[in-house]
């Protein structure tokens, strides 16, 4: 009989977690996902549940990579909360699965890799597509992933100056206290994004907070809300002025909002640029449209776990 799962609790996944040892796993599973091979990389679009009542979906997100032999599925729920609301917008579970025999090897957190793996993802997309000199990151939205964000891109780039927008500007305030470095609190999108080299959209945001005709030619956005068919963070003129890159092709053209109804085209995926199959356009205006993918969630479990066995 398998051994029962081992659990690993949120606290030790933040630690177990680091984006220097993730980043360079995600572009490797993106790259093999945008090879499209079936026989590297298993990943449905995700399935999701509407729970109308709490205004809310359960997703189920499983996928297995073949090469590495790892089995994962998280589960996540979802929410549009109200402001000022203290329920929380996600929470998730990550089942790690013994593939051969079939039993779940652990149980982990799901959050602390849902707000890593998002922003790891999203700051690949800006390693190739800002602007070359990029000086000024704007984060709207000042949640669970504005932090991760603001965390993983402070470590990654040197920007000379970060901003902050959030609809309630005592949240943005908070957040800026509660950041490493100084980050400058906007009480406007469009005053916060003018000039900025870099967007990052982490709102829960239906319809859209974010204006084409707001940002600077040549800017890199990514787009990491508006997760339904339905919903929007961007609007058409950037959606449809920007070339737009996306985790997955499939997944964009079934959940984007931004993408579906602005009726804009996908560039390309990031995995095809990390491939060299597709260029990274940076001197042109970006959209990097994120909707968050099994394979993502996999790669982390994997790690976590392995640190965790490390340890014990
Ligand atoms: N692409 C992915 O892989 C991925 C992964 C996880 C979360 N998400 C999405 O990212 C977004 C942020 O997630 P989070 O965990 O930081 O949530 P959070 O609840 O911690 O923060 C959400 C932020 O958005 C703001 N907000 C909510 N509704 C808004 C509205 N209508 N207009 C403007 N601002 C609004 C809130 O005030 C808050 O600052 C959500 O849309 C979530 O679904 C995407
Ligand atoms: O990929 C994810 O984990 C998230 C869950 C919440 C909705 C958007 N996508």
């Amino acid at each position: 009989m398998a051994e029962p799962p081992v659990l690993i609790r949120q606290d030790e996944v933040e630690g177990l977690l680091h984006y220097k040892d993730l980043i360079p796993r995600l572009e490797v599973a993106l790259g093999k996902f945008s090879k499209l091979d079936s026989a590297e990389v298993i990943q449905p679009v995700r399935t999701t549940v509407p729970l109308q009542k709490y205004n809310g979906f359960l997703g189920l997100m499983p996928a297995y990579l073949v090469h590495e032999d790892i089995l994962c599925t998280k589960l996540v729920c979802f929410y549009k909360r109200e402001s000022g609301s203290t329920l929380p917008s996600t929470q998730a579970t990550v089942l790690l699965f013994d593939p051969e025999y079939g039993n779940v090897k652990a149980v982990m957190d799901g959050e602390v890799i849902t707000a890593k793996r998002t922003a790891a993802v999203s700051a690949i997309s800006a390693k190739l597509l800002m602007p070359a000199k990029s000086e000024v990151l704007t984060i709207l939205g000042a949640g669970h992933q504005a932090l991760s964000h603001y965390n993983v891109f402070t470590e990654t780039f040197s920007f000379k100056e970060v901003r902050v927008w959030s609809r309630r500007k005592e949240t943005a305030e908070r957040f800026a206290q509660s950041t490493q470095g100084h980050v400058t609190v906007w009480e406007s999108v469009e005053e916060a994004v003018n000039g900025a080299d870099v967007i990052v959209t982490v709102t829960g945001a239906s319809e859209p907070v974010l204006f084409g005709q707001w940002v600077k030619p040549g800017a890199h956005v990514a787009a990491v809300g508006a997760c339904r068919p339905d919903w929007r963070e961007l609007d058409d003129v950037l959606m449809r002025q920007a070339e737009v890159y996306v985790d997955s092709r499939e997944g964009a053209v079934a959940e984007s909002g931004d993408i579906i109804l602005s009726g804009a085209k996908v560039f390309a995926e990031l995995g095809e640029v990390l491939n060299g199959t597709r260029p990274a356009l940076r001197e042109k205006t970006t959209v990097f449209k994120s909707l968050g993918m099994g394979i993502q969630d996999a790669v982390s479990a994997k790690l976590v776990f392995e640190q965790w066995k490390n340890k014990h």
